[in-house]
């Protein structure tokens, strides 16, 4: 079918002769845009949207080496531009910030997903954005919300314990990264809709949601002339839209339920008792959108619900896993680690409470050296400017895709002495006791940017840092955690959603104290 659709546009000359006009006029124009290898219009634009953003990260790797940290792929319907350079990546988000911080057009298959753009990282650079991601920021996500949901990480610590407790009596390794997917989506959907849900309902959501994300490569190539692929790939299309469908069937009654129970609350507000923790979805009932000046639609609060579930639960689990590998595969940092925490805390201490947390600055290295050696995003989401710029040498037009090489500005050798080895050791002196703080935000100088930098950084980067700096001191305060007998723990990758383990991790974890 796809070898049809390729012959049918072939012969689509008009779009072929003036896209070759583009070529040639671009070509001659006094700032061009950054170099790139040549393509076969349309069919090469097509040929690209097929490859993994593995193949293309390594394509454009090497091809910053032969021209330049800006080079240009086109593509699908627009160019995309990927900057390779930590200075040209700082001059962009950072100093330029407002110019850079908008996002594409939304393709067909974004516009369904997203509910026409009214959720945060898919929203242009403007009010909506603003309402939204000020919503996130200042209700949820700052530090005496975070606070309020001690419980919630303490209940997730309990079921991942137990878990590997139960799992390690087989005297099996354990597998971790299903049992950290599941703990990360109890805590966001705890977060998310405010109850404790119980686990056949957490696991039918982590079902649709990853079923969601893991397949949307699939779905890529019908953005280029969806008119014509709503034909071509009929079937293709259903398959996407029944997983939309699939999420608002299991995330609706969730939030009608909750909005029920707050009108109910409301009427009883006279109750004593009140152990309401606010949720996520709570805000968004009496949102009212600055440009359309309504409330959202049930639709778009599940949009952003499944934004919020799955920025939280999959980089931060893929985090945790790629931590955990190093700690099995280098066992004296493991006890390096171990030994800073006996310093702190009592022996036999049951849970490593979050104050505790500050007074680890060996284990806020090694988190530091796991986003750097392992960031779960090798890319950033795609930017836009909101004007024709010149950034560098080379003109960044208005209808380009920007993107910035994650992985590779972390792993820069000019910065990082042996940049490959996990080390925690370098980011030794730059915690908050010793006054030097490591500025993981890009904000002087981009040395790394696992979250991104400017205006568009995640908002979640400090739920994250509490997260996995929580989980990782229990999960080795508790347990010693060895590499299964003869078997390497092998650091290779694999794209997925993020940029996960190519043999996920297994491993033997036996309780510290019986
Ligand atoms: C280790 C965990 C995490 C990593 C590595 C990570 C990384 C990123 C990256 C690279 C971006 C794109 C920045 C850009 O486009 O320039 C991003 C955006 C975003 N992240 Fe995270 N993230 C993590 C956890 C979270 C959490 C816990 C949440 C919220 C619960 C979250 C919510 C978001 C949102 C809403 C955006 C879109 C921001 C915007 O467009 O303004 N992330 N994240």
């Amino acid at each position: 079918m796809e070898t049809w659709f390729l012959i049918l546009i072939t012969i689509s000359t008009a779009a072929l002769l003036k896209a070759l006009f583009n070529l040639v006029f671009s070509s001659t124009n006094s700032h061009r845009l950054p170099p790139g290898p040549f393509n076969f219009p349309i069919i090469g634009n097509i040929l690209w949207l097929r490859k993994s953003f593995a193949d293309i990260e390594s394509i454009v790797r090497s091809l910053h080496k032969n021209l330049g940290p800006m080079v240009t792929l086109h593509i699908g319907s627009s160019p995309t531009i990927f900057i390779g350079d930590r200075s040209l990546a700082h001059q962009a988000l950072v100093q330029n910030g407002a110019v850079f911080a908008n996002r594409p057009e939304p393709t067909a298959t974004v516009k369904i997903i997203t509910n026409n753009q009214h959720n945060i990282n898919s929203s242009f650079y403007g009010p909506t954005w603003r309402l939204l991601r000020r919503n996130l920021t200042s209700e949820i996500l700052h530090s005496s919300r975070v606070k309020s949901y001690t419980h919630a990480r303490k209940w997730v610590l309990e079921i991942l314990i137990n878990r590997f407790e139960s799992q390690s009596k087989s005297g099996d390794p354990v597998l971790v990264v299903d049992n950290f997917q599941y703990a990360m989506f109890c805590l966001l959907v705890l977060m998310c809709f405010g109850d404790k849900l119980d686990q056949k309902q957490i696991e039918e959501i982590e079902r649709v949601e990853r079923s969601a994300i893991l397949n949307n490569r699939k779905y890529v190539t019908l953005n280029f002339m969806p008119r014509l692929t709503k034909i071509v790939f009929r079937k293709r299309w259903s398959q996407f839209l029944q997983l939309q469908k699939d999420r608002q069937e299991v995330l609706i009654p969730l939030i009608k339920a909750r909005k029920k129970a707050n009108e109910e609350k409301q009427r009883n507000s006279n109750d004593k008792k009140d152990d309401h923790v606010l949720s996520y979805v709570d805000t968004l009932f009496d949102l009212q959108l600055p440009e359309e000046k309504r409330k959202l639609t049930d639709n778009e609060i599940v949009g952003l619900c499944n934004e919020f579930l799955n920025a939280g639960t999959d980089t931060t689990s893929t985090a945790l896993q790629w931590i955990m590998a190093n700690l099995v595969k280098y066992p004296d940092i493991q006890e390096k680690l171990f030994r800073e925490i006996k310093g702190v805390v009592e022996e036999g201490e049951e849970e490593i409470k979050e104050e505790d947390l500050q007074k680890l600055p060996y284990l806020k290295a090694i988190i530091l050296e796991g986003l750097r050696r392992h960031p779960p995003a090798h890319f950033v989401l795609s930017h836009a400017v909101t004007e024709d710029v010149i950034l560098g040498k080379y003109l960044v037009p208005k209808k380009a895709n920007i993107n910035f090489m994650v992985a590779d500005m972390g792993w820069d050798p000019d910065v990082w002495e042996d940049p490959m080895a996990f080390k925690p050791e370098r980011f030794v002196g730059s915690d908050r006791s010793s006054g030097e703080v490591f500025d993981i935000t890009g904000s002087k100088e981009i040395k790394m940017m696992p979250f991104g930098v400017g205006r568009r950084i995640c908002p979640g980067i400090g739920l994250a840092m509490l997260h996995l700096e929580y989980f990782v001191a229990n999960l080795v305060w508790k347990f010693e955690w060895k590499a299964v007998d003869g078997d390497e723990v092998d650091l290779s990758e694999k794209q997925q959603f993020t940029t996960v383990m190519k043999n996920p991790l297994q491993a033997f974890v036996s309780p510290r104290f019986k």
